[in-house]
């Protein structure tokens, strides 16, 4: 069963297009995480799931509910924490909250609420005087109210610190837990890929990658480093370095001393391996580093990139 449907959706704004015929479908319980860089139509996207703006073409659905005609259902079922929102700076903390509480027409305890997310000592101060990170846990305390079904955070870990990003995804599990299906866009890969069952990654309107980190990591070539550590350095160490080079699946190789890094994809492994000892060197040690998800991002969406094949 799908929360979130996006099917074909086009924006365009003038003659700059946000997004063109993106097809995107979040299922009922996931964390999806919603990565790419500036720019690349992620605020677009959430807008038009929220009706804040209409698509110029393309339909969105949310828990099967058409996202033009049923906005206020699907807003009343939804936890939102937009981008780089400014609170009411006269209004207290708990204010905040009572009116997110009153909106709704819920019954949650404002002080619970702020008790969470971990701003329960400033409850009656005004938000004018929080620092962002507070601010942002407010935010997330407006969002929690009434158990959403569907939470959307537009950069979530914004303005927090090391430990307030570990509470968000605390929080965010939690949230998942209780059945929650959670949307979040987010430049904190780290974040992402921590608690994210699936991530989708935009590039100039288009979904370019979707899959699990796992299945990103298997579907990118020179998906390991391999650090060589070998006895010596080889009599033609320059010989060596472009036997290496010249293996099918190499993409770079550096020597630091005795260590070898070789960018490779998997099946040149042994290759390498075997290369390295034909120029008279034993090999005494080597590990393989898997791609980050910050590697990945960086292959999918830097600019010389200009194909990508998930
Ligand atoms: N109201 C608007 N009028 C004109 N162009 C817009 C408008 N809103 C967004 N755009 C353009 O649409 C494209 C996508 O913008 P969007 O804000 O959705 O990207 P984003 O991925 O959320 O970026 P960021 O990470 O910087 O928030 C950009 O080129 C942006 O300039």
């Amino acid at each position: 069963m799908t929360a979130i449907d996006i099917s074909e959706a086009t924006k365009r704004y003038g003659n700059e297009t946000a997004l063109e015929g993106l097809d995107l479908s979040v299922q009922r319980g996931e964390i999806y995480g919603f990565l790419g860089p500036n720019g690349a139509g992620k605020s677009t996207t959430i807008n038009l799931i929220l009706d804040f703006i209409r698509p110029s073409a393309g339909e969105v659905q949310v828990f099967g509910l058409d996202a033009r005609e049923d906005s206020l259902e699907i807003r009343s079922r939804t936890g939102i924490l937009p981008e780089g929102t400014e609170c009411y700076d006269r209004l207290t903390g708990r204010q905040h909250v009572e009116f997110a509480i009153e909106s709704k027409a819920a019954d949650d305890d404002p002080n619970a609420l702020l008790e969470r997310v971990g701003i329960a000592d400033a409850a009656g101060k005004k938000a004018g005087g929080y620092s962002k990170g507070m601010a942002q846990r407010l935010m997330l305390a407006t969002a929690l109210v009434d158990d959403p079904d569907l939470l959307i955070l537009d950069e979530p870990s914004t303005g927090l610190d090391p430990n307030g990003a570990r509470e968000m995804r605390d929080i965010i599990r939690e949230e998942n837990e209780r059945g929650a299906t959670v949307f979040f866009s987010s430049h904190v890969l780290g974040q992402v890929e921590a608690i994210c069952d699936r991530v989708g990654i935009l590039r100039d309107g288009h979904l370019i990658a979707e899959d699990t980190v796992e299945g990103l990591r298997d579907s990118m070539p020179n998906q390991t480093r391999l650090r060589v550590q070998v006895d010596r350095i080889p009599a033609d160490s320059s010989a060596a370095l472009e036997a290496l080079e010249s293996i099918d699946g190499v993409s770079e190789v550096s020597a630091d001393g005795t260590t070898l890094v070789v960018a490779c994809e998997d099946r040149a492994k042994t290759a390498v391996l075997r290369t390295i000892e034909e120029y008279d060197v034993s090999v005494e040690d080597f590990a393989t580093d898997e791609s980050s998800l910050e590697d990945l991002f960086m292959a999918y969406t830097s600019n010389d990139r200009t194909e990508v094949t998930p």
